[in-house]
């Protein structure tokens, strides 16, 4: 019995792959990656790593974001960084953007597209934006409002979907009202957080059984975070899901800056290998994306956190 089920897991998948065969990878090491960094880094390497990334293939990066220099020092730079980047027409180049000023700010060095957010915890809320959910959705929905106007595009973040660093377990109809909130004001996709990666093949399903009953797969990404290792195969739930967008960083770049102990996202060497193994396409070339992931890997003189980088660097 239990074969058989996993048989039908295996085959629905690879329909679902076989039928979408292309899935879309939304690249964030530049903002969610760098944005927890310690170390300063230099504009100049910054907008090396998004012009670096651009050639490998991806056709979203989320280059930095218009928060305020007073909670995350190291996106101060983010009007030079989004400036001095080499775009190029085939790219998505998001910013992420937490009220009216940073989408004022966004708007004036000519972002096309932006990503707002929302959490499902109260508390990493408050700890993350100085607000409760309640305050938090008022914002938004006039951030969102005037993006609109702008003829921005709207991307929308939901954090702590499975787990919150103050408060453990978050219930999958807290994620899915927020979730509705976001798209009934305007966001074409959700990209549903794992902020701490504590998420399990179980936890997962759960919040997206929810979550689906509120809206598509179409209209969802998934976003993991690594800290427990469980990113790739909450991602893989994901897909048997029939979510076709998922987020990930060079390198496994990042952690949260209000969620202490949490560490990077997905690493998109990972992710794209596991991809390519699937059948799918995603039209990045790995090798490049390795080497990019070693560039800003040597500059933090530490090693990517990426298995497949680690495992295939020294033989490309
Ligand atoms: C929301 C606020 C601004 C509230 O911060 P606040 O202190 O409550 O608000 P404020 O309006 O009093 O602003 C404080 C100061 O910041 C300035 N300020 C205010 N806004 C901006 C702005 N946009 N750009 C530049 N400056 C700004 C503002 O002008 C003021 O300056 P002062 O008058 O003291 O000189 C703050 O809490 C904040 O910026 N938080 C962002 C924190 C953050 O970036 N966290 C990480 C991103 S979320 C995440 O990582 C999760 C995600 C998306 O990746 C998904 C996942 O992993 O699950």
């Amino acid at each position: 019995m239990n074969l058989m089920k996993k048989f039908l897991g295996f085959q629905s998948i690879s329909t679902f792959i076989r039928n979408k065969s292309y899935i879309k990878i939304v690249e964030v090491g530049p903002r969610d990656g760098l944005q927890n960094e310690p170390v300063n880094i230099p504009t100049a390497v910054k907008i090396e790593l998004v012009d670096r990334l651009s050639e490998t293939g991806l056709n979203t990066i989320e280059v930095t974001s218009f928060v305020s220099p007073k909670w995350v020092p190291q996106m101060a730079d983010n009007s030079e960084v989004f400036t001095g980047i080499s775009k190029k027409k085939s790219i998505t180049y998001p910013v992420l953007v937490p009220n009216l000023k940073g989408l004022d700010a966004a708007f004036k060095v000519g972002a096309k597209e932006i990503a707002v957010f929302l959490s499902a915890s109260e508390s990493f809320s408050k700890k993350n934006i100085n607000c409760t959910i309640r305050e938090s959705i008022a914002n938004i929905e006039s951030v969102i409002s005037k993006a609109l106007e702008y003829k921005l595009k709207v991307r929308g973040y939901v954090s702590c979907v499975v787990g919150c660093p103050y408060e453990g377990f978050i219930k999958p109809a807290a994620v899915s009202q927020v979730t509705e909130a976001l798209l009934l004001f305007g966001c074409y996709e959700i990209s549903l957080g794992d902020t701490i990666g504590v998420g399990t093949k179980t936890t997962m399903e759960n919040m997206l059984h929810d979550v689906l009953s509120v809206t598509t797969p179409n209209r969802l990404a998934i976003h993991c975070h690594d800290t427990y290792g469980q990113a790739l195969v909450n991602i893989y739930t994901a897909l048997e899901r029939g979510i076709a967008v998922v987020d990930s960083s060079v390198a496994g770049l990042g952690g949260c800056p209000y969620a202490k102990g949490a560490t990077g996202n997905v690493a998109t060497e990972d992710l794209v290998y596991m991809l390519h193994g699937l059948g799918a396409e995603t039209g990045v070339d790995l090798k490049k994306l390795i080497q990019t992931g070693r560039y800003i890997s040597d500059f933090l003189k530490r090693p990517p956190v990426s298995k497949v980088n680690n495992a295939l660097h020294s033989r490309i």
